[in-house]
């Protein structure tokens, strides 16, 4: 296999236990997993949202991005999503990797240290520069969208 894209981690507040930095948990993972790096339990009410501190912040090189995502366990079985997922690291971004969580069951949700709360997937960005004109290239498709292919 190439080698990695070799990603900076700094960890932003010591910790009598600290945390396991993250990791692929497959072989061929995509998204390498961050944990809630709090102090005991936190308890999320229903539709309650929490900025979850994963203890770390990234140096990502020029060029790449951070992309947090949900974890499809924590969606499926207790409706714990991102509210902004993606959210965006951005390779200028030094400051601590946060995740949005949102509950969004009609139950509480318990979240405890150490405890996996998205995947961060690193990611190529296309940075483009904007030409303005007066008339669009035409296309098949136009301005036609949102469902107009039918269901
Ligand atoms: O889920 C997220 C999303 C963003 N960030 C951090 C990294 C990112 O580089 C920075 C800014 O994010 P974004 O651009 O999405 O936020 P904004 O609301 O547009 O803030 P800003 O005006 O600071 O760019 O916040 C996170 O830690 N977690």
């Amino acid at each position: 296999m190439a080698s990695p894209l070799i990603v900076q981690v700094r960890r932003v507040r010591a910790h009598p236990e600290p945390l396991p930095l993250p990791r692929y948990e497959t072989e061929l993972a995509a998204g390498l997993d961050l944990r809630a790096d709090i102090d005991g339990e936190r308890v999320l009410r229903p539709l309650e949202r929490m900025a979850v501190p994963t203890g770390l912040a990234l140096g990502l090189p020029p060029g790449y991005e951070g992309q947090v995502r949900p974890r499809s366990g924590l969606a499926l079985r207790h409706g714990v999503t991102l509210l902004n997922a993606p959210g965006t690291v951005d390779a200028d971004y030094r400051g601590e990797v946060q995740v949005l969580l949102v509950n969004l069951s009609s139950e509480p949700f318990t979240l405890r240290r150490g405890d996996r709360v998205a995947q961060l997937v690193v990611a190529p960005v296309t940075s483009v520069g904007l030409s303005e004109v007066e008339v669009l290239d035409a296309t098949a498709r136009g301005g036609n969208g949102f469902g107009s292919t039918g269901r």
